[in-house]
């Protein structure tokens, strides 16, 4: 594409002609930059990619685009903007030919829940025929094409060019995850929302937001961004009414508001929730009708998280009936309530909660559905929020028979630190050590878990869910919590069977 054409939207100063210059493909990573691209500079948290120019122009970088004049060594172009992450997310729309105006995009933001909603909604609108792509924690898809993503909402070129294969394969609905880290640095800026959905919001993410009200502002920015009216199609909120933080997104948009919850004036409330080991029923209401929905989504918080997606259903005017059917058939997200049981009776629980809410869901629904003693095994993210860690110790604590403290990804921070904030609160209240234990190795903490489990037990391990590393210093360890528990029962297993053929 010309470079000038490519440049029109923005504000830049740039001491060379640009009209002559084609470039291939834009990058903001130099390691990835070929012959004839684009190589954007951004700051991250780490690095300052000012710093990698040179490195992008060996690579063939035809220009570069800054925040400052650099000392390139030959004759590259510098185009200086005053924030080339915003001008990154303005020519990434511009490059890709603006791909969501040719979509249906919906948005899903809220500490919990993401993940879960932006899948029951893939699945229930393909159900209906209609073909979707979508970004998450769990990657990009469209069709029968996937690519991991690094981030739940990656930067702006990577969700720009996520967009374009979607129009591209045919897709009408695309379906993303919008991280609140996401929407606070701007990835998401000239992406055009049909439709935004709030799940809920709960402590999570203050080492990056500080404090409460900025964490709930970064989310805002989904419902101030939503479209007017296209093609006589108005686009819509769909807001949590049982969560206080619902009004301030409600004040913030233009957008026509469904509000779902269990309080009377929901559009869309659900009564009469039942919780068995095999599944959940509830009734659903809305405009004066109603209709029991039966699925295998276990806990409150799915019920939640069925609510917005019968809202987002009725505000694309599919028949309520149609699409409770196609909902009732998801059989969840991997890593989340993932379950089996053992030979010997022990129910195995891998859950991806990593918030003090969501483990409190979780353990609140195990409990409903076991009634003998419950194993929490669960650690808390080195680099990441600190204050929740006594909060969701004492969760633990409060909701299961028994917490096992182990680590998470301790990325660069110091094991013992992290263990010592979580328990923290116990010391300071004068928990008896005989009520929990902490294991820092992971594996060790699961096995002993299990090993203490018996006949109607259950061991809730909590944090991680559909994972397969653990990301200890420097190094990324392949770990999965799930292989890690089955691996306890095939050693049991062999063991036993050792122990018969010893036996004379
Ligand atoms: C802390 C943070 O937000 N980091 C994000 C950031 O990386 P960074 O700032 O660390 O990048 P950096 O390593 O400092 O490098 C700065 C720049 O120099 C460039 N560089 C660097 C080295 C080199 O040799 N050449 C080069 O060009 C880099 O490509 C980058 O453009 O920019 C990267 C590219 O966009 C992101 O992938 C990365 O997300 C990391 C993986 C991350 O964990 N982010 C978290 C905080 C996050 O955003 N999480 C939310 C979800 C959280 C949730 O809901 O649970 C998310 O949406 O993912
Ligand atoms: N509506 C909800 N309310 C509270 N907790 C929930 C809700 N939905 C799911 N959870 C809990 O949160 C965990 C993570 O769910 P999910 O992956 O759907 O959320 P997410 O918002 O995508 O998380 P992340 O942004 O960290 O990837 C689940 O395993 C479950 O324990």
């Amino acid at each position: 594409m010309n470079l000038e054409v490519l440049l029109s939207a923005l504000d830049y100063s740039c001491a060379y002609q640009l009209h002559h210059i084609a470039i291939q493909n834009i990058s903001f990573d130099s390691r990835t930059v070929r012959l004839g691209d684009l190589f954007v500079c951004l700051t991250g948290h780490l690095e300052d990619g000012h710093r990698y120019a040179d490195d992008a122009i060996r690579r063939g970088a035809a220009a570069i685009l800054a925040e400052r004049e650099l000392e390139v060594p030959s004759a590259v172009p510098v185009i200086v903007v005053p924030d080339t992450r915003a001008a990154l997310a303005t020519i990434a729309a511009r490059y890709y030919d603006h791909p969501s105006r040719k979509l249906k995009l919906i948005g899903v933001t809220g500490t919990n829940g993401k993940t879960t909603s932006v899948h029951l909604l893939e699945h229930i609108l393909n159900r209906l025929g209609h073909l979707t792509g979508s970004v998450g924690t769990m990657g990009m898809k469209v069709g029968k094409h996937f690519e991991k993503t690094q981030n739940t909402t990656p930067e702006s070129l990577e969700i720009q060019r996520h967009l374009a294969a979607m129009v591209q394969s045919g897709a009408e609905y695309a379906v993303i995850e919008a991280s609140s880290h996401a929407l606070a640095m701007g990835r998401l800026r000239h992406c055009d929302f049909h439709a935004a959905i709030f799940t809920n919001l709960t402590h999570d993410h203050l080492d990056y937001h500080k404090t409460m009200t900025a964490y709930r502002d970064a989310k805002k920015l989904l419902f101030t961004s939503l479209r007017p009216a296209t093609n006589g199609q108005a686009p819509f909120a769909v807001l949590n009414c049982d969560d206080p933080w619902s009004e301030d997104y409600a004040s913030a948009t233009h957008a026509t508001i469904l509000r779902y919850g269990l309080s009377k004036g929901a559009d869309v409330r659900a009564s009469d929730i039942r919780i068995t080991p095999s599944s959940t029923s509830f009734t659903v209401t809305t405009n004066g009708r109603q209709r029991t929905v039966k699925w295998q989504l276990p806990g409150h918080h799915n019920v939640y998280n069925a609510l917005a997606a019968i809202c987002t259903g009725l505000a694309e005017n599919i028949p309520l009936d149609r699409f409770i059917s196609a909902l009732e058939e998801f059989r969840g997200v991997e890593g989340r309530f993932d379950s089996f049981q053992s030979e010997t009776g022990v129910t195995v629980i891998v859950d991806y909660a990593h918030t003090p809410d969501a483990l409190q869901q979780l353990l609140v629904t195990v409990r409903r559905v076991i009634s003998g003693q419950i194993y929490c095994v669960f650690g808390c993210e080195g680099d990441r929020d600190t204050e929740k860690r006594p909060i969701m110790a004492q969760i633990a604590l409060e909701y299961s028979s028994y917490p096992i403290l182990t680590l998470d990804h301790t990325r660069n921070e110091d094991p013992e630190r992290i263990l010592h904030d979580m328990i923290l609160g116990y010391d300071q209240n004068g928990v008896s050590p005989a009520r929990y234990a902490v294991i820092p190795d992971r594996r060790a903490a699961i096995w002993a878990a299990l090993e203490r489990a018996g006949q109607g037990d259950a061991v809730v391990i909590a944090g991680k869910g559909h994972e397969t590393v653990q990301i200890i210093g420097s190094t990324v360890r392949p770990f999965n919590d799930k292989q890690v528990a089955l691996d306890f029962f095939k050693h049991e297993a062999t063991s036993t069977t050792k122990q018969k053929l010893l036996v004379p």
